[in-house]
């Protein structure tokens, strides 16, 4: 039998540490940090956002059914967001999850939802 995306990625414990790393990761990336420093000065929007994000890919990825944020597209309305901001919130992501030692197969899953959720996300 196989193993769930979710359980590949630590469960609950293993994707609050990738999604800490990854904010982290957009924190200090010139090219999208602008849209992130901001919630260092907001601790408890950022704590929402974060905590919103977990639960997104807890959902995403097979574990239970927790996500009660909003859709990508309500999110990232009005953002603006490029393909070129996109591509490196994707390097982020897979770099953190090179970090945590994630194999290649977890990596393509990842790839995929990602994929399928940029027209959500790009040009909003
Ligand atoms: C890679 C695909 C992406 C996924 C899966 C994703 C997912 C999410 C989720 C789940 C939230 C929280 C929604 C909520 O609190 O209701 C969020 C918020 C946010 N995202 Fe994304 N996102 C992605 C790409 C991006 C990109 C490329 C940018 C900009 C460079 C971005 C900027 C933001 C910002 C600034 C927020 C906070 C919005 C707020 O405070 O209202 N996201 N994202």
């Amino acid at each position: 039998m196989s193993t769930s995306l979710f359980e590949r990625l630590g469960a609950e414990k293993g994707i609050i540490k990738i999604v800490d790393d990854v904010v982290e990761a957009h924190m200090n990336n010139p090219v999208i940090s602008a849209r992130f420093t901001p919630y260092l000065e907001q601790p408890e929007n950022l704590a929402k956002v974060k905590s919103h994000t977990v639960n997104f890919f807890i959902t995403g990825s097979g574990g239970p059914q927790v996500y009660a944020g909003r859709t990508m597209e309500t999110t990232h309305r009005g953002m603006n967001i490029s393909a070129e901001e996109y591509m490196e919130t994707m390097d982020d992501i897979f770099l953190v999850l090179d970090k945590h030692g994630k194999d290649a197969q977890t990596k393509k899953d990842v790839l995929e939802i990602l994929w399928s959720l940029k027209g959500m996300i790009i040009g909003k």
